[in-house]
């Protein structure tokens, strides 16, 4: 059984469990394994946390929370031996669903006790490694407006969706798809290494975290009617066949946008900015589900 770090952010998804430390004892403790669980102490502190126990040689570390803890343990792997782990405990817990990880907490300890190591691809946005999606436009104003709610959850997160959708414009953009420039406006310039943005709302259904390649997706404008489409695309899994949305893959991008565009990397929202690189590095990350 593999060494296993389980890090915990205290503060992720809709209900805080305090039980945690104690069920991951419960279930997992049971398997004879060497494990440690280590607490996050405020935002940012699982890639510190990462990093030690991936040099300490733990050979499974284990992100405990959702996609924001996910991204800081995965940043903090990069470059190490140690392979990333999920026990999804955020609201909407993206790569997790993407890589069918049980949500159930017993089944997901249960899978890690005997887990299959295998390698993933890592997204870059402007030097911030994403593992879900990034993203310039609406999903980022969302996500921004989101972290300032001062509630989290899907309802809340639908509310913010609609309020900020009555108030939002897009930028006019020249993006770089695969050496053909492109002059837009940007709705949403979605980068999908996996499929979904959480919550099962697949923004990139056909995303490969394997292919060495983003899956883009780019909505110009969103009248009412396409933004129904979209959102019924988007629960269904079927956005690329409804035409709402247009979809290429890149292994790289550049993006400039007229006027300061916020962007998002897996759900955070990291400020506003006129150009946008992004890369992709190949099965820069190894898993272990
Ligand atoms: N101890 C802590 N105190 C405050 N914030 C923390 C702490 N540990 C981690 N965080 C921050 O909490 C944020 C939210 O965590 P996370 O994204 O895992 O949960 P979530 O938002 O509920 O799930 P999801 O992203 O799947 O919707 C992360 O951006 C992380 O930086």
């Amino acid at each position: 059984m593999p060494k296993t770090c389980f890090i915990l952010n205290p503060t992720a998804g809709p209900s805080r469990r305090h039980d945690l430390p104690a069920l991951i004892g419960q279930h997992f403790g049971t398997h004879e394994a060497d494990y440690e669980i280590r607490l996050t102490e405020c935002a940012g502190h699982a890639v510190e946390l990462a990093q030690v126990a991936a040099a300490e040689g733990f050979a499974v570390v284990v992100a405990v929370g959702g996609d924001g803890t996910v991204n800081e343990v995965g940043r903090g792997l990069l470059g190490t031996a140690a392979a990333l782990g999920i026990v999804p405990q955020g609201s909407g817990n993206g790569l997790a669903r993407h890589l069918k990880v049980p949500l159930a907490l017993p089944a997901a300890l249960q899978r890690l006790a005997a887990p299959t190591f295998s390698r993933m691809d890592v997204g870059v946005m402007n030097g911030h490694p994403f593992f879900c999606t990034a993203g310039l436009g609406f999903d980022a104003h969302v996500s921004q407006h989101f972290a300032q709610a001062g509630s989290r959850g899907l309802s809340t997160y639908l509310r913010v969706t609609l309020r900020e959708y009555r108030r939002y414009l897009p930028v006019p953009v020249e993006v770089d798809l695969n050496g053909q420039r492109r002059q837009t406006d940007c709705y949403v310039l979605a980068f999908a290494n996996a499929s979904q943005y959480g919550n099962n709302a697949y923004i990139a259904p056909l995303a490969d975290l394997r292919d060495g390649l983003l899956d883009v997706c780019l909505i110009d404008s969103l009248p009412v009617v396409r933004a129904i489409k979209v959102s019924l695309g988007m629960a269904l899994g079927n956005l690329p066949q409804s035409k709402a949305a247009e979809y290429f893959r890149v292994s790289q991008s550049r993006v400039v946008a007229q006027a300061p565009l916020g962007f998002h990397v897996d759900g955070d929202y990291l400020g506003h900015a006129t150009e946008f690189v992004v890369e992709l590095m190949p099965l820069a990350l190894a898993v272990a589900v």
